[in-house]
C-alpha cells in the first residue's frame, strides 16, 4: 500500500513535470507564433513598402518568366502599356500586349538575354503601345536564376526618354537647317578674343575658308570691312556693345576675289541676359549688286553705242547750265543727225545700219574732250554738248565750235565698208548756245534740233546755227 502511495506520488511528480514541460513547450510555441506573426507583419509591411516604391517609380519595372510572361509589373508599366492595373499584366507576354512587330522585338531581346546570360544595358527602344502611342525608352534587362543557377526569367527597367529624344530630334533638325542654309552662318563666343566656334557649309562656300581657317582668322577677319559700303563701323560698334547690327561689307574670299556681303549680327544671351555668343549671318549679294549697277547703267546708256542716252544727256545739260550760271561759261549744244541711214538700212540691211551708228559713235568719241558729252537720243540722232570759256571776242566761240564740228564731219566722211563697198557718212548739224538761244535743256535741245532741220533742208551735210525765226513769236519757242 505504501509502495503504491510512493508510486502515486512519483507518478504525480512525473505528471507535474510533464505538465510543466508542456507549459514550457506551449510557451515556446506561443513565442514562436508571436514571432512568426510579427515576422509576417514585418514582411507584409516591407512588401507593401516595396510595392509602394515600385508603383511610384516613373520607370517601368517588371519581372518576366522564361517564356516572357509578366510575373511582376509596376503602375508605370501598366499605364504605358495601356491596361488598368499591374495585375492585368501578370501572366501575359509582350506578344499579347504590344503590336506584333514591337512585341516580337522585345520577346527576341529577352530570349537572347536568357540564352546568353548577357544583360542589355541602356538600349534605346521605340515602343508603340496597343493604343498606337509611340514613345522612346532606355531599357536595361538582366536575367535572374534559381538556386541551381538555371535562368528563371528577366528583370527589366525601362525609362521613358521620349522628351529627350524629341529634344535631340529638334536640335538635329535645326542643325540640319543651319547646314542647309544658303546664307553663311558663323558663331563666335563672347569671351575675350571672340573665338569662332562654328561656321556652316554656306559660309565655307561663300568665303572659301574652312571652319578651321575661319577659326584661325577670327572674328576680325569676318569684318574685313576696309571698303565697307554701308554700316561697317556700325557693325564693329554693335559687336562691342553686344547688340544686333547689320552692314553691307566688301570682303575678300580666300582666293582674293572681292565680294559684297549683307552681314547681320545677332546676340545670344543666357537666362540672366548676359551675352554668350555672337551669330553672324552673311549673304553674298555680289550678283545682286552687279545686276543693280548694270541696270543703273542701262538706265542711262544707249544699248547699241554705249553712249549716254537722252535721260543722261538731259541731266548733264542741266548740270552744265548750272555751271554756266556760276562760272559764266558757255554751253554749246550740237544736234547731229546722220544723213541717209534709212538708205543704208534698206540697201545693206539693218545690221549695216547698226554698224554705221556704232562707227559714228566711235569716230565722234575720238574728236571730243573728256569734259564734253556725246549722247545718242535714238535713231540716227546724236547730241554733242560742250562747255567753253567765253572767248574774247565772244564771237570767237563760233569759230572754235565750227572747227570742232568740221573735224567730226571729216572723220565721219572716212569711207566705211558696207557690203564691200566704201560708204561716206555725212550728217546735218544744228547748233544752239546757252544762254543766247535758251535757258533750259529742253529749249536748247529744241532749238538745236530746229537748226539741224534747217541744215537738212539746205541740202544736208552741213552745219546751221540757230537763229530766231523772223516775225513775232512767243519768247521760248523754236
Ligand atoms: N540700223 C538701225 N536703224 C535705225 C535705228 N534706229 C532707227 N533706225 C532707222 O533709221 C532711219 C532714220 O530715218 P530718217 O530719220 O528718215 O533718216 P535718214 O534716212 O537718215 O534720212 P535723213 O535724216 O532725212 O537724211 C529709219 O529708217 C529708222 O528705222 C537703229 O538703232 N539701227
Amino acid at each position: 500500500m505504501e509502495e503504491s502511495l510512493a508510486d502515486i506520488q512519483r507518478q504525480l511528480a512525473a505528471s507535474r513535470a510533464e505538465a510543466a514541460e508542456l507549459r514550457r513547450q506551449n510557451e515556446v510555441l506561443r513565442q514562436e507564433l508571436d514571432e512568426r506573426v510579427a515576422l509576417d507583419e514585418h514582411l507584409a509591411g516591407e512588401r507593401g513598402l516595396l510595392r509602394t516604391l515600385i508603383d511610384n517609380m516613373p520607370d517601368h519595372i517588371y519581372v518576366k518568366d522564361r517564356s516572357g510572361r509578366f510575373i511582376i509589373a509596376n503602375d508605370a508599366a501598366a499605364r504605358d502599356i495601356g491596361v488598368a492595373s499591374p495585375q492585368e499584366l501578370v501572366g501575359k507576354s509582350d506578344l499579347e500586349l504590344y503590336p506584333l512587330d514591337c512585341g516580337q522585338c522585345f520577346f527576341t531581346d529577352e530570349q537572347n538575354i536568357l540564352q546568353s546570360g548577357q544583360p542589355l544595358i541602356d538600349q534605346v527602344e521605340e515602343n508603340i503601345n496597343r493604343n498606337g502611342v509611340r514613345r522612346w525608352f532606355s531599357t536595361t534587362k538582366f536575367p535572374f536564376y534559381d538556386a541551381a543557377g538555371t535562368p528563371q526569367g528577366i528583370v527589366g527597367i525601362s525609362r521613358d526618354i521620349t522628351q529627350r529624344i524629341d529634344a535631340l530630334e529638334a536640335v538635329r533638325l535645326r542643325n540640319r537647317a543651319i547646314e542647309l542654309s544658303a546664307d553663311g552662318i558663323a558663331i563666335a563666343g563672347c569671351t575675350p578674343g571672340m573665338p569662332v566656334l562654328y561656321v556652316n557649309p554656306a559660309f565655307e562656300r561663300i568665303t572659301g575658308f574652312t571652319q578651321e581657317e575661319a577659326q584661325q582668322r577670327g572674328v576680325d577677319a569676318l569684318l574685313d570691312d576696309e571698303s565697307a559700303a554701308e554700316g561697317g563701323d556700325g557693325l564693329r560698334d554693335a559687336l562691342q556693345r553686344q547688340h544686333e547690327g547689320r552692314a553691307v561689307l566688301r570682303s575678300l574670299r580666300k582666293d582674293g576675289e572681292a565680294f559684297w556681303s549683307d552681314t547681320r549680327l545677332a546676340v545670344v544671351r543666357d537666362r540672366t541676359g548676359s551675352a554668350t555668343h555672337f551669330v553672324f549671318t552673311i549673304r553674298d549679294i555680289s550678283e545682286a549688286r552687279r545686276n543693280e549697277e548694270h541696270m543703273a547703267l542701262l538706265a542711262t546708256r544707249d544699248a547699241l553705242t554705249g553712249l549716254p542716252n537722252r535721260r543722261a544727256l538731259m541731266e548733264r545739260l542741266a548740270q552744265s547750265i548750272s555751271m554756266c550760271e556760276r562760272n559764266g561759261t558757255q554751253l554749246v549744244v550740237a544736234f547731229i543727225d546722220l544723213d541717209r541711214l534709212k538708205y543704208v538700212n534698206d540697201t545693206f540691211g539693218h545690221e549695216a545700219g547698226d554698224l554705221m551708228l556704232k562707227t559714228v559713235a566711235d569716230r565722234m568719241g575720238g574728236c571730243v574732250r573728256k569734259s564734253d558729252t556725246l549722247a545718242r537720243l535714238g535713231g540716227d540722232e546724236f547730241v554733242l554738248a560742250t562747255l567753253h570759256q567765253t572767248p574774247d571776242p565772244p564771237a570767237g566761240l563760233r569759230g572754235l565750235v565750227d572747227g570742232m564740228l568740221a573735224k567730226i564731219q571729216e572723220v565721219l566722211a572716212l569711207p566705211l565698208m558696207l557690203a564691200s563697198e566704201p560708204f561716206c557718212i555725212t550728217c546735218s548739224i544744228g547748233v544752239a548756245v546757252y544762254a543766247q538761244d535758251g535757258h533750259d535743256p529742253d529749249i536748247l535741245l529744241k532749238r538745236a534740233d530746229a537748226a539741224m532741220y534747217v541744215a537738212k533742208k539746205a541740202g544736208r551735210n552741213r552745219v546751221a546755227w540757230y537763229s530766231p525765226p523772223t516775225g513775232p513769236t512767243p519768247a521760248e519757242c523754236p
